[in-house]
């Protein structure tokens, strides 16, 4: 399709020849009549071919950003908890919608479009040579001059796209931070100096996006004034032969048509390079994402498990965040199966850390933690996150029906099972309360909610995964003492029967764990039940009688 517009283009050039000879030279009539209709048969192949060729250039290039999302997004999913707290979620958020649009641009423009001027250019420049060779070449003159041009400007456009990319990724922070804490800007009356900062990253994307928009804009003009040089030089040096040789007048405007039209395809050449060179530097970046490799991975020969009793088993268990710093320094306990135990202690001491290794959000760096006696990196990822439901401080709810919410651990539970684990999570009443019951929406991240309803959906969501093994990370920080207590009675109908592995501000709601554990500074401080924790008046005892006093 691309030989077919570039020859077509080069055939309208070469018509002129003896459009010129045979009308107005030698006034012959059929030349007449016959060349017109060839002029509009050639143009008329033309556009149809180009019609096809932009329709198949922009599904190229849209089917390029829409599998590198894809790929960047399965990437994202599957990346360490590590990786992806390391990186900023805005970084992410312009890979996915700015490189990949970029990349799509050098692509569908870019390596197409320069596929089809390089051809145009080099069968124009063929006509031009057919029709005088020693012309054609005083006009090449202008070609290594523009080349240089276009490789410096390209290598700025470069330069500068990568700016603008990553203020793009600061921005793209920024915005979603501010979204998501608009209650805080609002409470604390802080949206003038909001305003600002992000004006500043606005302003200073824009400089970036300038400085390319202004290499672009001058890469034209440039080459045009190197063209016109090249056509001043042909017309003088054509001129001056027509007057001593005998060099026709149809020849000469073939080949000063096939010149001038032979610019076109070399000016959007010049600006075509860039655009590939802001893909080339979007490419960079997305593969850079794409290529990283997570760490928690299944391990060669994993095994799909079934763990049923859910006994947990922490064996000198070291770990250190990316920063280095220990987060445990040596931690043993034991879940027995089915018991509950409690991990208590002052704010930084390990307790999520922890909690975080059992799902192998992150792995040790020495010890072992084994559940049922089995290391657990003998387990695929799968099988190891199947036999364990969570219920987290955050109370995590996606934009989706109560119902979508509720069976997020177990896709394809029908209604009835909702159902019983709402009932289960005592959430049924208020949800057959709303005016669209389990289809109700919760809005995003479930703000149509109260924080009481939302944690009560994440117990539902836990009951209806029916694990052996429960991971509650101070599940009802968030609410107040009356509701709490509902929770904490439906949670106790969730830990029967399964190994829980609590965390747990409020003392008073662990009085009745089985063991308690205190994590202070990476290291278990102390253990026991309750009463023989306050008995030993030690680091517990204190932190209760805290708690009591408040
Ligand atoms: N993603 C992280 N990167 C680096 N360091 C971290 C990270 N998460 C936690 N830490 C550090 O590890 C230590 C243990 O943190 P952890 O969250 O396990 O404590 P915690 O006992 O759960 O605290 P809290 O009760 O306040 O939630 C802290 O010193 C903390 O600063």
């Amino acid at each position: 399709m691309m030989a077919l517009v570039a020859g077509m283009t080069a055939a309208l050039a070469w018509l002129l020849d003896p459009a010129i000879d045979e009308i107005f030279v030698n006034k012959d009539p059929t030349a007449l009549w016959v060349v017109p209709l060839a002029v509009v048969a050639v143009a008329l192949v033309k556009s149809v071919a180009d019609y096809i060729q932009s329709v198949q250039m922009a599904y190229v290039g849209q089917r390029i950003v829409a599998d590198t999302q894809l790929r960047l997004f399965d990437r994202f999913m599957r990346a360490d908890l590590a990786w992806i707290h390391d990186i900023h979620s805005g970084r992410l958020m312009s890979a996915f919608l700015y490189d990949a649009g970029l990349l799509s641009e050098a692509v569908s423009k870019g390596v197409v479009g320069i596929l089809r001027d390089a051809v145009s250019v080099v069968m124009l420049v063929g006509v031009m040579y057919y029709q005088n060779w020693q012309l054609a070449l005083v006009a090449s003159v202008g070609f290594p001059v523009a080349t240089l041009v276009m490789r410096r400007m390209g290598r700025k456009t470069r330069k500068v796209s990568t700016k603008a990319q990553a203020e793009t990724g600061t921005l793209s922070s920024l915005l979603t931070e501010r979204f998501d804490g608009t209650r805080l800007i609002k409470a604390y009356g802080r949206e003038t100096d909001e305003l600002a900062t992000v004006s500043a990253s606005v302003e200073r994307r824009l400089g970036h996006l300038m400085r390319g928009v202004r290499t672009k804009a001058a890469t034209v003009p440039i080459n045009d004034a190197i063209g016109a040089i090249a056509i001043a030089a042909a017309i003088l040096y054509g001129g001056s032969q027509a007057q001593t040789t005998d060099m026709s007048f149809g020849a000469f405007t073939s080949f000063l048509a096939a010149m001038i039209m032979a610019y076109q395809p070399l000016r959007s050449l010049a600006a075509l390079n860039n655009v590939w060179q802001e893909g080339l530097a979007a490419a960079e970046r997305v593969f850079a994402m794409q290529d990283v490799e997570p760490r928690v991975t299944d391990a060669p020969g994993a095994r799909d498990i079934a763990f049923d009793k859910g006994e947990i088993r922490f064996d000198d268990v070291r770990f250190a965040y990316n920063d280095g710093t220990p987060a445990l320094k040596g931690v043993s306990f034991t879940v027995p199966a089915g018991k509950t135990v409690a991990l208590v202690g002052p704010s930084g001491g390990g307790k999520s850390t922890t909690v975080n290794l059992i799902p192998r959000f992150y792995d040790p760096g020495a010890g072992r933690i084994l559940i049922d006696g089995t290391d657990i990196r003998e387990a695929t990822l799968a099988s190891l996150r199947r036999a364990m439901a969570l219920v987290a401080q955050e109370a995590t709810l996606f934009d989706d029906t109560i119902a979508a919410n509720i069976a997020y651990g177990r896709p394809g539970a029908t209604p009835a099972e909702v159902e019983a684990a709402a009932r289960a999570a005592a959430a049924h009443d208020f949800i057959a309360g709303l005016p669209q019951g389990y289809g109700t929406v919760v809005g995003e991240s479930g703000v149509k909610l109260s924080g009481g309803q939302r944690q009560r959906i994440c117990i539902a969501r836990a009951f209806l995964r029916d694990a052996p093994i429960l991971l509650l990370d101070e599940a009802t920080s968030a609410l107040d003492t009356e509701s709490e207590r509902a929770i904490q009675a439906t949670l106790r109908g969730l830990m029967k029967g399964r190994t829980t592995l609590v965390i747990a501000h409020r003392l008073s709601t662990i009085v009745d764990a089985d063991c308690i554990h205190v994590v202070e500074g990476g290291r278990i401080a102390e253990s026991g039940s309750h009463d023989e924790l306050i008995a030993k008046g030690g680091l517990y005892a204190r932190l209760y009688a805290q708690a009591e006093a408040e």
